[in-house]
């Protein structure tokens, strides 16, 4: 009596406001949110949920009470995908939490760590140019969704498990698409995590599919644990994730002994945190780029001036390149790759301002609205990187009109990984190719349509034609 909720739609019986939910949740919690506030109620089949729609309403919810809201709901899925909630993503707030993601930033995702690294990403990113070279001399269109969906997928495989594994080496399906059918059955809502009545009937056959797909899993990280253990380590060899984890394997990190399923849920978090995420942000970025063609000729100019026309761009390179920053900064605001970031739970009753939040609600921060709140961004659906001239917002979370990355105790841990990636990527393809759109597309015409899912890519690949503009006579 006389605890207040946070305005929302009174909702169906059962289902709530689940019906409310399309295709596009972000737009349609956005649509809400115009109607009922920044801070707004609703019931998700029997799940009481707070969507957060503005810059102020996510500080007070993740900096403010971040310590009540940094814990996250079960799932259904949480047996199979995070070995029984022994990974860092899914994991509720807590001791065995906060021991995880103490190893993982300081042993895995450490500047060191990251650095450690850097040879084999540039050697991945040197194939792709070759292979766009290539392309570029026959005059061809490139899928560049498609490769840099590949690329990503080397990188990430090379630094997490320490090689490359093609399509043949994971089931008779392929490595592929048996990770993509996992990250499909995450993303696709399972009725029995919003009506738990109805769990156990699993009426989808969401649950019957995940099974089968974790022994696939389970069976192949077994495979690398073993080949792991057994393989001679040269002290001069770059440790992978898998040899940094087996470092800890059956010893007591404060209370938790490492057992093999902490290891695999751990390298699922990896796997799953750096394969999309970096590919899907180069993809949009490349995206607006193509769009703006005054933009990418404002990016080369700097990096013809910063790097030169006779060098490829280096990692080094980076912190001098402001206006690419400006670029991929304004990019991830308007096509964050997490639109909904992940979503959190709280641990006790709480007061919110004027509102009361009851305990284990869910909390949805809606990124997408926030990056394009016309209150906090002027002309905010327009694609313009100069609006960070001279500003101190960056992305890392402390600014709240800016949280690609989240903030607080959940933000993203990969943050630096990603953000090298994603940097050095666009760079490399805009400083060594010319790019047009194919059948003498106008810039103007690029649809720009998203997919929402667990990272938010493109409904259609981006393809386009490069034209080499580097004056590097050999190697390049
Ligand atoms: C473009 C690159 C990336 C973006 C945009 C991104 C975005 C995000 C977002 C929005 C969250 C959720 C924050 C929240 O719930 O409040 C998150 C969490 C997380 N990310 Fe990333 N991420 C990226 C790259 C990476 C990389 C490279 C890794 C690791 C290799 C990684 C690992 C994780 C993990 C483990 C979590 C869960 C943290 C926790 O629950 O404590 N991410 N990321």
């Amino acid at each position: 009596k006389g605890k207040k909720l946070p305005p929302g739609p009174r909702g169906l019986p059962i289902l709530g406001s689940l019906h409310k939910l399309g295709a596009n949740p972000h737009r349609n919690l956005h649509q809400l949110a115009l109607k009922y506030g920044p801070v707004m109620f609703l019931r998700l089949g029997f799940m009481p949920t707070v969507v957060v729609s503005s810059p102020q309403a996510a500080e007070l919810f993740l900096k403010t009470h971040d310590l009540v809201f940094a814990s996250r709901p079960r799932y259904q899925a949480e047996k199979y995908v995070s070995w029984g909630q022994r990974n860092l993503a899914f994991a509720e707030y807590g001791s065995y939490w906060r021991n995880m993601r103490k190893l993982c930033t300081l042993e895995l995702l450490s500047q060191t760590k990251i650095n450690s690294f850097r040879s084999m990403r540039e050697e991945e990113l040197d194939l792709l140019i070759k292979l766009l070279r290539e392309a570029a001399n026959a005059g061809a269109t490139v899928d560049l969704s498609a490769k840099l969906s590949t690329l990503s997928a080397d990188m990430s495989c090379r630094m997490v498990l320490g090689k490359k594994y093609m399509d043949q080496d994971l089931d008779e399906k392929g490595f592929k698409a048996v990770m993509q059918e996992a990250m499909r059955l995450l993303a696709t809502p399972n009725m029995g995590d919003y009506i738990p009545y109805i769990a156990a009937l699993d009426l989808q056959g969401i649950t019957k599919r995940l099974k089968a797909n974790h022994k696939i899993f389970d069976h192949f990280f077994d495979k690398i644990i073993d080949e792991h253990m057994e393989s001679d380590k040269g002290e001069d060899k770059t440790k992978d994730f898998v040899d940094v984890m087996l470092g800890f394997y059956g010893t007591q990190e404060s209370e938790y002994r490492i057992e093999r399923s902490n290891i695999k849920a751990i390298l699922t978090d990896m796997l799953a945190g750096s394969m999309d995420t970096s590919a899907t942000a180069i993809e949009w970025t490349l995206s607006e780029l193509l769009k703006n063609p005054r933009v990418m000729k404002k990016l080369q100019m700097e990096l013809e001036s910063v790097v030169g026309m006779e060098k490829k761009v280096e990692e080094s390179d980076l912190e001098k390149l402001e206006y690419l920053d400006m670029v991929i900064k304004e990019s991830l605001r308007l096509h964050p790759v997490a639109p909904l970031l992940i979503p959190h739970q709280s641990t006790e009753d709480c007061m919110v301002g004027d509102f009361f939040i009851p305990k284990k609600s869910r909390l949805i921060v809606n990124a997408w609205a926030i990056m394009r709140d016309p209150d906090a961004w002027i002309e905010a659906e327009k694609f313009w990187p100069e609006r960070f001239e001279g500003s101190n917002i960056d992305v890392r979370g402390r600014e709240f009109e800016l949280i690609p990355f989240g903030s607080g105790r959940r933000g993203c841990p990969g943050i630096q990984l990603g953000l090298t990636v994603i940097r050095h990527t666009v760079a490399q393809l805009v400083h060594c190719f010319d790019w047009k759109l194919p059948n003498d597309m106008m810039p103007d015409e690029l649809d720009m349509a998203d997919e929402f899912g667990l990272t938010m890519p493109r409904a259609n690949h981006l393809l386009a034609i490069p034209t080499y503009r580097l004056s590097i006579q050999r190697g390049y």
